[in-house]
C-alpha cells in the first residue's frame, strides 16, 4: 500500500464515535478524509471540521457531516499531513497554501496527529522552504522584512497569476536553510506587519503516523 495511504487509513483508526476532528489538507490527509468517508458511510456518527475548501468539498463527496463555523470550539482529532518533521515533532506545513487553516484548528485540538511518509522526516527543519502567508498589500515590503531575517523569498505563483489562498492572501515561500532556532523564527516572523501566519509549526503535533514504502507504519 502506498505510505501515505497507509499511514491516513492508521489516523483514521484513532476516530471514536461522537467525536468532533479537523480534517487537514493535501495528498495525505486525502486518504485519511476517505478513510472517514467509508468509516461515516458504515455508520460511524461524527462531525468534522475541514482546513480549507478542497478538504471541504471532499468530505461533502463523501457525505462526511460537517460543522458550521459558530459551531466549533474545541475538536477531539485532527488529523493533517506535514512538509517536514524533525526528531522533536516540529513540522513545517503549509506546501499547499492551507497553514492559516491549519494552524487555528491545531490549535483548538486536543490530540493533533501529523501524517506523513517517510520522505518527511528530516533531522532539522529548513530544507523545504517555510510558507509564509501575508496580506496582499505591500507585500514586497513583507517580503523586505523577512529578508532582513536571512532569508531569500519567493512569491508563490500558480498556472494563472499569484497563487490565493482560502483567505484571499498571498504566500512568500521563504528559504532560511537549515533553521537553528524554529520556536525563535516563528516568534518573529509573527511580529513582521503584514504576515498573517507562517508554516512552522511549534510543539503542536502529539503523534507522527510515519507510513513506510516498505509496508511498515511508525506512530511516535
Ligand atoms: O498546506 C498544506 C498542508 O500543510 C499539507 O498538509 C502539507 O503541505 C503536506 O501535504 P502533502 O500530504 O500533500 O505532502
Amino acid at each position: 500500500m502506498n505510505p501515505k495511504e497507509l499511514a491516513g487509513k492508521k489516523a483514521a483508526e484513532y476516530v471514536k464515535p461522537g467525536m468532533k476532528i479537523g480534517l487537514g489538507t493535501g495528498s495525505t490527509a486525502f486518504y485519511a478524509i476517505h478513510a472517514l468517508g467509508t468509516k461515516v458511510k458504515e455508520g460511524l456518527n461524527i462531525t468534522c471540521f475541514p482546513t480549507s475548501q478542497a478538504s471541504e468539498e471532499l468530505a461533502k463527496s463523501l457525505h462526511i457531516p460537517l460543522m458550521a463555523h459558530h459551531e466549533v470550539h474545541r475538536l477531539d482529532i485532527t488529523i493533517d499531513g506535514a512538509d517536514e518533521v524533525d526528531p522533536s515533532k516540529n513540522l513545517i506545513k503549509g506546501g499547499g497554501g492551507a497553514l492559516l487553516r491549519e494552524k487555528i484548528v491545531g490549535a483548538i485540538t486536543d490530540l493533533y496527529l501529523i501524517i506523513i511518509d517517510d520522505s518527511k522526516k528530516v533531522e532539522r527543519l529548513g530544507s523545504f522552504s517555510v510558507p509564509v502567508e501575508v496580506v496582499p498589500y505591500a507585500w514586497q515590503v513583507t517580503a523586505g522584512h523577512i529578508q532582513e531575517l536571512d532569508a531569500d523569498t519567493t512569491l508563490r505563483e500558480s498556472d494563472d497569476g499569484f497563487f490565493v489562498t482560502d483567505n484571499g492572501n498571498y504566500i512568500l515561500d521563504s528559504d532560511f536553510g537549515l533553521i537553528k532556532n524554529v520556536a525563535e523564527l516563528e516568534v518573529k516572523l509573527n511580529q513582521i506587519p503584514g504576515v498573517v501566519c507562517n508554516g512552522l509549526f511549534i510543539d503542536m503535533a502529539d503523534y507522527i503516523i510515519c507510513g513506510h514504502s516498505n509496508g511498515d507504519l511508525e506512530v511516535y
